[in-house]
């Protein structure tokens, strides 16, 4: 018996500092919003944000907008209040481009730190773009560079005097294991290599500390716990100590010392600026910012006391309620090893999905057979973990995943 009465969770409630978060996004009555770890909620305050945005800023400022609202510093602007929830310092964000191009960013510019080595190191199992672009880098490399992936477990024994570069995420997206950035980041300077971290389920979703892992790179999404919006840009971090000598590859434009200079050769900024590309998408970027303005709002500490206190609760009710129904924990239960995301394997995991979503529940599905429920503190509440157990349960005795609309799966899931 796990003992979580409505009552109790209610009671968790009334007492949550981070209640009032709740009501600054528009979540439909009844919803039950398990999918913040891959979209996150609409802020309300984005609406009007970017209708002054497009119509003022835009609509009336036109061109002159790009200094008159200060458009052209927003990659950097938006970038030093992501630093603030990274432990990273101002200077070391910029906001740009989508997480996919900035993986091909950070790993050439660490390539490039690392001439004399020639491999790309990551994890089976790694989110796919992260290794997709390794490939890429390698296959375009012409033999002198090779990506290579071993099973987690087997990455700190991997680290020999041929990698140049370990490509890790720090949440892992199925499972929602923490990797500790500090201790992996230290075994792989011990081997002369630098480590690129993707902080896509990490940044807003607890606390993070770039500076204290002595972190080489990272990158992130904009549209997850930050909620930023669908396709919101990404965000690259670069140490200071690193910034003079690590070449952009991507050599656009916007990361010229002196873009409006308009010289023939390329130059590059002398900071973080030089990781920029091409212009930015103002209108993303504005959304953005709400979302990180929102968050920043929001006591990390107390974000991640929460978001692990839900995960305790969703646990314990699974236990309770749905034993012997098909589920496998795959999220480690351990507090300290866990995101914010509880994943379940069963066999009929994309149909119970399916029936979950149709019932006013949304998570998200994992091939080949994993239930993810991402856990947003700002504006989950306590009681919701029993309503989302408690339709859990219905739908799997129900049997409801069987269901002739789900033999296929959509190409979203
Ligand atoms: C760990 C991780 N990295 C990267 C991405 C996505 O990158 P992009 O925004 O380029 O699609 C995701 C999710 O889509 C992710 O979970
Ligand atoms: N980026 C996504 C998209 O463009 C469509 C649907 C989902 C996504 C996601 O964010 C997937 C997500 N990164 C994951 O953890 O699975």
């Amino acid at each position: 018996m796990s003992g979580w009465s409505r009552a109790a969770l209610e009671a968790l409630d009334r007492d949550d500092p981070l209640a009032r978060f709740r009501a600054g996004f528009q979540l439909r009555e009844g919803l039950l919003y398990l999918d913040g770890n891959s979209l996150g909620a609409l802020p309300q305050r984005t609406m009007s944000r970017l209708e002054q945005t497009v119509r003022g800023e835009w609509g009336e400022g036109l061109i002159t907008s790009w200094l008159g609202a200060e458009w052209i510093t927003a990659p950097r602007r938006v970038g030093d209040k992501i630093a603030a929830l990274l432990g990273a310092a101002p200077g070391e964000v910029i906001v740009a481009d989508s997480t996919s191009v900035n993986l091909f960013k950070a790993i050439t510019a660490a390539l490039s730190l690392r001439p004399e080595r020639g491999v790309i190191l990551s994890e089976a199992g790694n989110f796919p773009t992260d290794v997709y672009m390794m490939q890429g880098i390698a296959a375009f490399s012409g033999g002198r560079v090779r990506a290579e992936t071993v099973a987690p477990e087997a990455v700190l024994a991997r680290l020999d005097s041929d990698v140049a570069v370990l490509v890790l995420t720090q949440v892992h997206y199925k499972s929602g294991a923490v990797r500790d950035m500090a201790a992996v980041t230290r075994r792989a300077h011990e081997a002369g290599a630098l480590v690129v971290w993707d902080l896509s389920h990490s940044a807003g979703a607890l606390p993070v500390d770039l500076n204290g892992a002595d972190a080489d790179f990272a990158v992130g999404c904009g549209y997850k716990f930050l909620n930023g919006g669908p396709g919101a840009p990404a965000y690259i971090f670069v140490a200071q100590r690193h910034q003079a000598a690590a070449m952009p590859v991507l050599s656009g434009w916007m990361g010229h010392a002196e873009p409006f200079a308009f010289e023939d050769d390329y130059r590059p900024a002398a900071g973080i600026e030089r990781f920029l590309c091409g212009t930015p998408s103002v209108l993303a970027m504005t959304a953005l910012e709400c979302g990180i303005d929102l968050m920043a709002e929001a006591d990390m500490a107390a974000i991640r006391a929460k978001s692990l206190a839900l995960g305790r609760v969703f646990m314990d009710l699974m236990d309770e309620q749905c034993a012997g129904l098909g589920f496998t924990l795959v999220s480690p239960r351990d507090d300290a090893q866990r995101g914010s995301q509880i994943a379940y394997a069963h066999p009929h995991g994309y149909g119970i999905m399916q029936a979950l979503k149709e019932r006013g529940l949304i998570g998200d599905f994992r091939a080949p057979d994993v239930l993810r429920f991402g856990l947003t503190p700002l504006y989950l509440r306590y009681a919701d973990m029993l309503d989302a157990v408690s339709l859990i349960r219905e739908v799997c005795e129900a049997r409801a995943w069987d269901d002739p609309r789900w033999k296929v799966r959509a190409a979203v899931t």
